[in-house]
């Protein structure tokens, strides 16, 4: 199966254009104003506006406030959100919108137990776990703690890069990649060079036999 490859952190039009150029199939925005990708609507807006059809569009949010939330899709037009902080299964489902809820992995973690927690959940994102820091902190975690059974829903996210993103999929074989500062010339200026790099090692080992 296609690994699907989402972009985060898109802050310029010119950046969501090349990431759908080369292959994405996602790109996310961030709306949380502790992050140095954070974007107002007005330029979220004008990301998406720049992108060609077939491109979702996914908002970052940080346990956001429902206002914060509405005033975004009243303004960007986005498929689908993405919660980052501690949002609760109820809060995720009242906005009308396909959502991922991200899992940061500290040790204590039940995989399981959060899957069947957020069963409404498109899919879970898991990125690595680092105190006081909610995500996007170039780190991995051991890919060896997600069970192959729950692979096919999960996109994989976390210090991803095109060094280690072919050793990641053999490892977890996740729904999706995502990826932000591994593809980066500096935080929220995406490198073309570095997606393409990371698009096509994910299309080369995925060509491979298992
Ligand atoms: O990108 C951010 O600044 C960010 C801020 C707060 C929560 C999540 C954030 N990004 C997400 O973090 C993961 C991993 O990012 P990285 O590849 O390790 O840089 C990814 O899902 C981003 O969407």
């Amino acid at each position: 199966m296609r690994t699907r490859i989402k972009i985060c952190g898109i802050t310029r039009p010119e950046d969501g254009r090349a990431a759908a150029r080369l292959g994405a199939d996602a790109i996310g925005l961030v709306f949380y104003a502790n992050s140095p990708r954070a974007l107002t609507p007005a330029q979220a807006e004008a990301v998406t506006a720049a992108l060609p059809p077939f491109v979702t569009t996914v908002g970052l949010f940080v346990d956001p406030s429902p206002d914060e939330v509405e005033t975004v899709l009243a303004r960007v037009p986005l498929d689908m959100i993405q919660f980052h902080g501690d949002e609760t299964p109820e809060f995720c489902a009242r906005f009308d919108r396909p959502w991922l809820k991200a899992v940061r992995m500290r040790e204590t973690v039940d995989l399981q137990a959060e899957m069947e927690r957020y069963r409404r959940a498109r899919g879970l994102l898991l990125d690595a776990y680092q105190p006081d820091v909610p995500g996007g902190t170039g780190e991995c975690f051991d890919w060896r703690r997600v069970p192959p059974q729950l692979a096919h829903s999960i996109v994989l996210a976390g210090g991803l890069n095109a060094t280690n993103v072919a050793a990641a999929i053999q490892q977890v074989r996740p729904y999706a990649v995502d990826v932000s500062g591994g593809v980066e010339s500096a935080k929220g200026i995406k490198d073309a060079a570095k997606m393409a790099a990371f698009i096509g090692e994910v299309r080369r080992v995925e060509s491979e036999p298992t």
